[in-house]
């Protein structure tokens, strides 16, 4: 079974993926850190990000072994992959992986932008998940300086609303809600709300269609 949940930058995407992997003893993909290792690897070789070839050659040859590096996470890189992610090269590049990664029994879970609409449109589970930009700003400056890193809630909600728009107006494979898609709206929900609310929803969806 494949559960694809999308949603915008800081939404809870990531930790509601990881917590419905482990209650169902699948495995997890955070689709973002792909495109942040690509962006990554040309921040750090000084490549222009727009150039086309170069970002799909680096996304052909990355190694996932690098995919747990902590610099991954920074607002730089997450803004670096939004201009990266875009290119329709990159994305060309990465999507044999991915769902390479979302075929494998017992099931995955992948959480990104476009799982439910592009990587696996027949998921059986589709979950668009959506919060508040400011509250996404302060859940994402909490977890900056829980880090040790600096961070500026105004400058990280600029960041995120700037990320958005450019996610959203992509002309390829844009963040949307797929049709059948479920929207949970984790604004005032507390992690553990969350979960409920992401299990419920694939519990229903389980019940009423076989689609596994
Ligand atoms: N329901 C919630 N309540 C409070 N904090 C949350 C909630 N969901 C996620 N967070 C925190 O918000 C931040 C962003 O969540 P994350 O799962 O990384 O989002 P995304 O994968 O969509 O970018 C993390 O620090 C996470 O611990
Ligand atoms: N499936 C995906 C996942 C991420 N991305 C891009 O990669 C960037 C970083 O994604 P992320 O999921 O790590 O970002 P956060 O939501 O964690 O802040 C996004 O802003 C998108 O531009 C994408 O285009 N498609």
């Amino acid at each position: 079974m494949i559960i694809a949940i999308d949603g915008p930058a800081a939404s809870g995407k990531g930790t509601l993926a990881k917590r419905l992997a482990a209650h169902y003893g699948f495995r997890h993909l955070d689709t973002g850190v792909i495109y942040r290792a690509v962006a990554h690897a040309l921040l750090t070789t000084g490549v222009d990000l727009k150039d086309e070839a170069r970002a799909a050659q680096v996304a052909l040859t990355l190694d996932s072994a690098t995919f747990d590096n902590p610099a991954l996470k920074s607002q730089t890189v997450g803004s670096a992959a939004s201009v990266v992610s875009a290119l329709p090269k990159v994305r060309e590049a990465l999507v044999a992986f991915q769902r390479q990664f979302a075929s494998q029994p017992p099931g995955a879970v992948l959480d990104g932008r476009d799982i439910g609409t592009v990587i696996c449109p027949d998921a059986a589970v589709k979950i668009y998940v959506v919060a508040d930009p400011r509250i996404r700003a302060q859940r994402r400056t909490l977890e900056a300086l829980s880090r040790g890193e600096p961070a500026d809630e105004a400058a990280v909600l600029a960041d995120i609303l700037a990320r958005d728009e450019r996610d959203q107006n992509r002309p390829i494979a844009p963040l949307k809600q797929a049709p059948d898609a479920i929207l949970l709206d984790n604004s005032h929900l507390d992690i553990e709300s969350g979960v409920r609310a992401a299990i419920d929803i694939v519990e229903a969806v389980r019940a009423g269609r076989q689609r596994v």
